[in-house]
């Protein structure tokens, strides 16, 4: 059967190139795509855009699951001064109408902010974690310190989880959209370039060194996520990894975020967040293909947050 115009709410154009599937009333209809941006891998994994999803299907698709998302965010010495933005932008723009469960790392459970209203549904849970000398171990101790929660208590308590940094505000929308089995958001400076100019770890003797021809996307290590298994598996992997690197007196060029990147590499992520998810208050001047900025590092003075230079 040919769909005609009559059968639609909006109508197909004439030309069906740049049009896609929509669902409109329980009834799915032809309706415009992005066709300024790349929205599937050459492994057929979707690229998540403004344009690409109804967040109304969506949501109703996932809401009968129950789900909950397990999130951790690290504050750890003076990044608890971050955490009332986050958390009350959190409130505002991540997974809305889903149970979630924040679980923040900090040193300092005194500094974190105990008045924040959480909507219904939503959790806040403190983890006690050590502080480490340099800012570097700070980031990527995160690995070790995911995984072990993961198995400790996680993995009885959600069904997805998402990692992100702390030094972010939500901006709009970050819902259920993002959710799969492995998701991994563009990082927004390189997305414009070419792999010979990713910022892989290249050295061989780490064990993140991703050589010239390989890589697909570069990957920012500020949001992660996906079904507790698959992450689970990523931390412990990155994990174990960062103590080889270690044991030789190597840590990789951008730490965890290095590691990651490899792992993506062999393991290809089967969702990915355009960086809408993962934009930079730093990153100024006009993006064309970005219609809606929903995660965003805030600009901080790295001198006076971190322990060292
Ligand atoms: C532009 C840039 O330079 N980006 C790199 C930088 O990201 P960032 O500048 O985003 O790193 P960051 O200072 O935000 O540290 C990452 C996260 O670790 C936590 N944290 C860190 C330090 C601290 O004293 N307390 C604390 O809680 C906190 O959750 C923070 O959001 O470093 C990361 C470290 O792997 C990655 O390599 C990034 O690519
Ligand atoms: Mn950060």
């Amino acid at each position: 059967m040919s769909i005609s115009k009559n059968d639609t709410n909006e109508g197909p154009s004439e030309n069906y190139e740049g049009l896609t599937w929509r669902q409109v009333n329980h009834q799915v209809v032809l309706n415009h795509r992005r066709t300024d941006v790349l929205t599937v891998t050459p492994w057929m994994a979707p690229i998540v855009w403004e344009g690409t999803f109804d967040p109304l299907v969506i949501d109703e698709t996932f809401r009968s699951h129950n789900l909950t998302i397990a999130t951790t965010v690290f504050a750890v010495g003076k990044y608890t001064h971050f955490l009332r933005d986050f958390l009350e932008s959190a409130e505002k723009h991540f997974m809305v109408g889903l149970d979630v469960h924040y679980y923040v790392f900090t040193d300092l459970p005194g500094d974190v902010p105990g008045n924040i209203t959480l909507g219904l549904g939503r959790l806040l849970s403190i983890v006690k974690v050590p502080k480490f000398d340099r800012w570097q171990e700070i980031s990527l101790r995160r690995m070790e310190l995911i995984q072990t929660a993961i198995e400790d208590h996680i993995y009885r308590e959600a069904h997805y989880i998402f990692c992100l940094d702390v030094d972010m505000r939500f901006h709009g929308r970050v819902g259920s959209e993002a959710l799969g089995r492995l998701v991994a958001a563009i990082h927004p400076w390189f997305y414009m370039y070419p792999r010979s100019q990713y910022p892989y770890e290249r050295r061989t003797v780490s064990t993140a060194s991703v050589p010239q021809d390989q890589g697909d996307f570069y990957y920012q290590a500020n949001i992660f996520g996906g079904a507790l298994e698959d992450v689970h598996r990523l931390t412990k992997t990155c994990r174990e990894h960062l103590e080889v690197d270690k044991s030789v007196g190597v840590e990789a060029v951008w730490q965890e975020e290095s590691h990651l990147n490899w792992y993506l590499v062999k393991n290809k992520p089967t969702k990915l967040l355009s960086p809408e998810y993962v934009w930079d208050d730093a990153k100024r001047g006009k993006a064309e293909e970005i219609k809606l900025v929903r995660f965003s590092s805030v600009i901080k003075n790295k001198a006076e947050v971190r322990e060292n230079p």
